[in-house]
């Protein structure tokens, strides 16, 4: 920072009045009225020069005065001599005073009186050092830690030159060791239909790369755990350095193909800023957890504050599920299920048809399948899937088959248990009181992991490569009571899939169809479904509105909607779809205002995460199709706020920058 001077030192101007003064003698002999003017404006000058050198010297006097009453020890041992750099400063933060020390490390024989203590500590403020109990603050190659305290007429800021211990504790930082755990996310499906020896192929060159990177890039060693697991073991400062290149070996991993053309990908858990090994590799336990959950292909870090980092997670991903695991957690479940007074089902806020579908498979697999009490807890008044619930109404057989969050805090009980579905998020589901009230809770989830989700919860079933909650529903009936759907129920179940996979065509995988396949031999009507579907003309007319007024900003489609009119967010999703078949458009985005929320719906056809943008705005759902509620703004600062995560993160959420 510029040094200021606050001040200036007196001889200058006393050598300038002077000179004024000898001037206007020398004119008595030209012109007397000249002289007397001179005479007069000089007296003045040097008048002034006095009074404000004195008053300097008065506020340097009792500045100094006022510190020695604070700092000097009962011997009054000399203050110049004090060990520590010392400055006093005046009310304005202007230096008056500084022992020999301060001058040896700070001014380097200049004189710095006059100056900002700014000058000396900047970015750090003067309010900062005396608000604090010491603040780190660095001059040159020097760092110390400065505390400052008030005096009658100003302050006086002293500083501990810490250098080495810093320095100490930064090479103890960077060479804490830190646990990384890798999973080879494909091996099985790169190998499934070829021959033999492609296996043992594929698995050495991925080992190669992970070993060429954790011994020549990471500084350490890594060890083979199981088929397909590995540990890295390395420091901090090696982490920090991967960061910078954004784990550049997730491409190098991806280069790597199978026959069928697939790329090999990995996970990668973390576990930074651990106190220990032991917590590092706990910590890179979750953090691989994590990154699994959302998808695979990425690098989580598990940082010191239970935050997390993410790194790459631009692949869709490789259908990898198991059946075997689905018909243990159906067992589970039942097993639970019949250890409980009731069953509350619940999805997620607004809900729609693919968490309302889910609601009602999972309850007529708890009535009918396993013949416990069961109600789905809804707010219909915040609900999309009203032509859904509609075909469940003056039903008698779904009597109090919905009902309000109200009402489920007051008939749970501690042997209840809570079944979520189509959200796994703490703040996202239909009624976080629910969730509190509810001590057993399992959730069905199908989107990428995010970090607030449900802890503790007795069966965490989430399958990120599963195209929808009803989908995971419909498989899960089959193991629990093949016969429990009825046709009303298995439609319901078959509109939750069409809805999340946009009619067969995104997220599709070899399951989506089995369980379509068993919903329409449970009588599932397609035709019905569609019906689901249908807006009123009203929203169309909203729908095109909003997709006729989009911008497009670097390859991705932005539509505002100033206006608020009901089913927007219905048309708001829709308006979202539909941009998407614009030329050149990779990813869209529409806002939109609901009560005093702005919501973001946001779609992509793949090659950019939507998912990772709008976790900035505190949101989620999956790589091609996110969302996210901002309270307290309006559409035009989320649009900008939008822009600004556009120009920053955009590029590493897309797949071809990467
Ligand atoms: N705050 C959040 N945290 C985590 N995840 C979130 C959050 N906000 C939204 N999400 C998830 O993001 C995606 C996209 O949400 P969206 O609102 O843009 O789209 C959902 C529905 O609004 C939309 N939809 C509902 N009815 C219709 C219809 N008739 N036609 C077209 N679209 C419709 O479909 C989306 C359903 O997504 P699902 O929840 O995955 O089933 C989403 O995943 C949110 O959960
Ligand atoms: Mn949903």
């Amino acid at each position: 920072m510029k040094k200021r001077r606050i001040w200036a030192t007196s001889p200058v101007y006393y050598l300038m009045a002077g000179f004024m003064l000898i001037m206007a003698c020398l004119s008595f002999k030209q012109n007397k009225i000249l002289f007397a003017v001179e005479f007069t404006v000089s007296v003045l000058a040097v008048a002034a020069v006095v009074v404000t050198d004195l008053h300097y010297r008065v506020h340097v006097y009792t500045a100094i005065r006022a510190a020695r009453r604070v700092l000097s020890a009962e011997d009054q041992r000399d203050f110049d001599q004090f060990a520590l750099p010392v400055a006093v400063l005046g009310n304005l933060g202007d230096i008056v005073w500084t022992n020999a020390r301060f001058r040896d490390l700070f001014s380097e024989d200049e004189d710095s009186r006059g100056d900002n203590i700014a000058a000396y500590i900047y970015p750090k403020t003067l309010r900062q050092i005396l608000s604090e109990s010491g603040t780190a603050v660095s001059y040159g190659d020097k760092e110390f830690t400065a505390y400052g305290l008030r005096t009658g007429s100003g302050s006086v800021v002293y500083f501990v030159d810490d250098t080495y211990y810093k320095q100490i504790h930064r090479e103890y930082r960077e060479k804490r060791t830190v646990i990384a755990l890798i999973s080879f996310d494909n091996r099985e499906e790169l190998t499934r239909d070829s021959s033999g020896g492609e296996d043992s192929r594929i698995t050495s060159e991925v080992e190669a790369v992970l070993r060429s990177w954790a011994t020549d890039t990471m500084g350490g060693f890594l060890r083979r755990l199981t088929n397909g697991r590995y540990m890295l073991i390395t420091d901090d400062l090696h982490i920090e350095e991967a960061k910078t290149k954004r784990f550049a070996v997730l491409d190098r991993v991806r280069a790597i193909k199978g026959e069928n053309n697939l790329s090999a990908t990995v996970s990668i858990g973390i576990g930074r800023g651990a106190d220990t090994a032991t917590q590092s590799e706990w910590h890179a336990r979750q953090a691989l957890d994590m990154a699994l959950g959302r998808g695979g292909d990425q690098v989580a870090v598990h940082l010191r504050d239970g935050t997390y980092e993410f790194f790459g997670g631009l692949s869709k991903g490789v259908e990898k599920r198991d059946k075997v695991r689905t018909r243990v957690i159906a067992a589970t479940l039942s097993d639970h299920i019949k250890s409980s007074d009731r069953v509350f089902i619940m999805g997620h806020t607004n809900s729609d048809l693919d968490s309302v579908g889910a609601a009602v498979g999972m309850w007529a697999a708890v009535t009918r399948g396993l013949e416990c009490r069961a109600s789905i807890v809804i707010d219909r008044n915040r609900s999309l899937a009203t032509s859904l619930l509609n075909t469940f109404e003056h039903q008698p057989e779904y009597e109090n088959m919905f009902i309000t969050p109200q009402e489920a805090l007051d008939q749970c009980t501690q042997r209840s248990l809570l079944i979520v579905v189509d959200t796994h998020s703490t703040s996202f589901v239909e009624s976080p009181d629910v969730l509190r009230a509810i001590p057993r809770v399992v959730v069905i989830d199908h989107h990428r992991m995010m970090v607030t989700h449900i802890q503790n919860a007795i069966i965490f079933y989430h399958e990120p490569y599963a195209s929808s909650a009803s989908e995971m529903v419909g498989e899960l009936v089959q193991y629990i009571n093949g016969s429990a759907l009825n046709k009303r129920e298995a439609t319901a179940l078959l509109a939750g899939i069409m809805l999340d996979t946009k009619n067969f065509v995104l997220k599709t995988g070899v399951r989506t169809f089995e369980a379509s396949a068993y919903l329409k031999r449970r009588g599932a009507d397609t035709v019905e479904v569609k019906k689901m579907f249908a807006n009123s003309l009203d929203t169309y007319k909203e729908r095109s509105q909003l997709v006729a007024g989009a911008e497009v900003y670097k390859n991705c489609a932005i539509a505002c909607s100033n206006w608020e009119f009901p089913n927007v967010r219905i048309a708001a999703a829709q308006a979202a779809d539909e941009l998407l078949s614009i030329q050149n458009v990779r990813a869209s985005f529409v806002i939109f205002r609901t009560g005093n929320e702005i919501s973001i719906s946001a779609r992509s056809l793949g090659d950019v995460n939507v998912q990772i943008l709008l976790e900035e705005f505190g949101g989620g759902g999956h790589l091609n199709m996110a969302g996210a509620q901002i309270k307290n703004s309006t559409t035009s600062d989320v649009r900008k706020a939008l822009i600004r995560v556009l120009d920053s993160k955009l590029a590493q959420a897309s797949k071809r920058e990467n």
